[in-house]
């Protein structure tokens, strides 16, 4: 079931449209990674579905029960106020029972991993600390939409794996839409792929159904000397490209298919030690689109 859908949603700043009729539907308890190149309308789009901007055109659906957290991409906190004492006020105002906030509080901060810095001022917080508090304020009312612009690009590596860990056992229970400049964090943590280009959505799909419209499909044939590589490729038998004892072989329509290619090697003693498929990575589609005009 659906849990969100977007209908041509526009906004323009000064006749300048920062996002440019965009749709598309979250279903429930996914990941859907925003990503684009900087000013393509990530944050425009994220701030219109968390209502903190209107619209200027198209239409935002959503089931209004299920609560939404937004994470900004620059989370602000008082520097004088405790972690408990930030993310119980922002239980408060997203609403949670006053009897449960304090409870709620310490269980999500320990959840985020503050738990050893419930009490400590957020004004003497590190930026990985501070990107967890974002979070906590976030999933504090335990909201079924979660809205994160640029999680986790603040942080180090070991901070990006331990918040992405966090983001997908959150996705067994809400819905997620982020953005995103680390591709391969969209590649782990992906149901949907959005690809926002000056504003407008360039790609939409899985990532395997992205993949397969960019991919160059090939197969790498990996000899066990380089002379049984040399002897393969005098063949002729297709077109192909050798690197030592590696040959790159591209399996298309025109081309062999991968049958051919295995009946082949089958027949004979080809020297052949591995066989794999290739497609292209997510970091290569981003710069194939965001450089099409
Ligand atoms: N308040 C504003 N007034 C005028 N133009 C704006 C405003 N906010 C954003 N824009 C413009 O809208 C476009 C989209 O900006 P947005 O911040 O949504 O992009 P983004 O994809 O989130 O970028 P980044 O990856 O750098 O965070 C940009 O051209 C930006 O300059």
């Amino acid at each position: 079931m659906s849990l969100l859908e977007v209908k041509e949603l526009t906004k323009s700043y000064n006749g300048t449209l920062a996002v440019d009729h965009v749709s598309f539907t979250l279903e429930e308890r996914t990941a859907t990674a925003l990503i684009g190149p900087n000013g393509s309308g990530k944050t425009t789009t994220l701030s219109m579905i968390a209502g903190l901007l209107k619209e200027s055109e198209g239409s935002i659906h959503r089931d209004f029960k299920s609560g939404i957290g937004f994470l900004p991409q620059y989370p602000q906190f008082f520097p004088w106020l405790s972690a408990l004492e930030f993310t119980e006020m922002a239980a408060q105002i997203s609403g949670v029972d006053g009897k449960k906030v304090r409870q709620q509080s310490i269980r999500t901060l320990e959840f985020v991993g503050l738990g050893s810095a419930v009490n400590k001022k957020t004004g003497t917080f590190s930026g990985g600390m501070r990107q967890r508090l974002g979070l906590a304020q976030a999933i504090v009312h335990q909201p079924k939409l979660l809205l994160l612009d640029e999680p986790v690009s603040a942080l180090d590596p070991t901070g990006r794996r331990e918040i992405m860990d966090l983001l997908k056992s959150l996705q067994q229970d809400a819905t997620i839409l982020y953005s995103t400049h680390i591709l391969n964090d969209a590649e782990e943590m992906t149901d949907q792929l959005l690809f926002l280009k000056e504003g407008k959505l360039v790609e939409q799909g899985s990532l395997s159904e992205v993949k397969s419209r960019y991919a160059e499909p090939q197969i790498r044939l990996l000899f066990e000397t380089e002379q049984a590589a040399v002897l393969f490729e005098s063949r002729k038998l297709w077109p192909m490209q050798r690197d030592r004892n590696v040959i790159a072989l591209p399996i298309s329509y025109e081309g062999p298919s991968m049958q051919q290619v295995m009946a082949v090697l089958a027949k004979e003693e080809s020297g052949i030690a591995g066989i794999d498929k290739q497609s292209a990575s997510l970091e290569e589609i981003f710069l194939k689109v965001a450089g099409k005009k």
